[in-house]
């Protein structure tokens, strides 16, 4: 479970001495239930990306409380953040964003050498995880080597490989065709249901939204629940 109570954020942009306070976030105010999926929709500039970062603890709120599983990572300091992420947070991003001089395996692997596991370990777990996101046949393929829908593919085991339980999505089938969108969704909301993972989706299209469990809108950095129209 993720409480996240009256979270406010300001960035202060311009030059020194002449700085200009933008407020991003407003008394955000919500529960993530662990199991979930949330979507987040909103225009562009209205503080979607920003509420996801400081839900990952890449950025300090100016005010207010986040409590996964009871504790507060607000007041983490960034050596703890940054440990607490590697264990409970997996990311997928729109544009994927592998590395290009490593294959399919060396990429989903990556998480597992930052955590110091040994090699058999990684092995074991990365062909566990590639079968279970139905990336069997490309092990040794380069990601331009890859289709679109592929290369989330393995953005996703990436995300999963290290058994981190939330999973936040930044437009995760923004850069996909109407038809490998489809089959994205799928895995989430397969995902979902074997592990009971916790997805949080910011998108801007409706048919992603509509896998969600709860939807939310961001309007000008405040946060409104909206109706669920998915009956699945
Ligand atoms: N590091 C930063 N410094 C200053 N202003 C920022 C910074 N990051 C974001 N902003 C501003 O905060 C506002 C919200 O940005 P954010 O990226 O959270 O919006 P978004 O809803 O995710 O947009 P998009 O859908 O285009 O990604 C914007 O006005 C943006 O210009």
């Amino acid at each position: 479970m993720i409480e996240v109570k009256n979270v406010q954020h300001t960035f202060l942009i311009g030059k020194k001495g002449k700085e200009k306070r933008v407020p991003v976030l407003r008394n955000v105010s919500f529960d993530i239930p662990t199991g979930d999926i949330i979507a987040v929709v909103g225009k562009s500039g209205s503080g979607k990306s920003t509420l996801l970062q400081i839900l990952a603890g890449f950025m300090k709120p100016e005010y207010g409380s986040i409590c996964v599983n009871g504790q507060e990572v607000a007041a983490f300091t960034e050596a703890q953040s940054a440990a607490f992420r590697l264990k409970n947070f997996g990311f997928i991003f729109q544009n994927f964003q592998l590395m290009p001089s490593l294959t399919a395996f060396e990429n989903i692997e990556l998480p597992l050498k930052l955590q110091g596991l040994s090699p058999a370990i990684r092995k074991s777990r990365v062909e566990e995880i590639m079968a279970r996101v139905g990336l069997g046949e490309v092990s040794d393929h380069f990601p331009n080597e890859l289709s679109g829908g592929q290369q989330q593919r393995v953005s996703i085991a990436r995300a999963l490989v290290t058994k981190a339980p939330i999973l936040l999505a930044d437009e995760p089938t923004g850069s996909l065709d109407s038809e490998t969108e489809q089959e994205i969704l799928a895995l989430i909301q397969q995902l979902n249901r074997e592990l009971n993972l916790t997805f949080v989706i910011i998108t801007h299209d409706e048919e992603v939204a509509n896998i969600a469990d709860q939807r939310y809108r961001m309007h000008d950095g405040a946060l409104v629940k909206e109706g669920v129209t998915h009956a699945i």
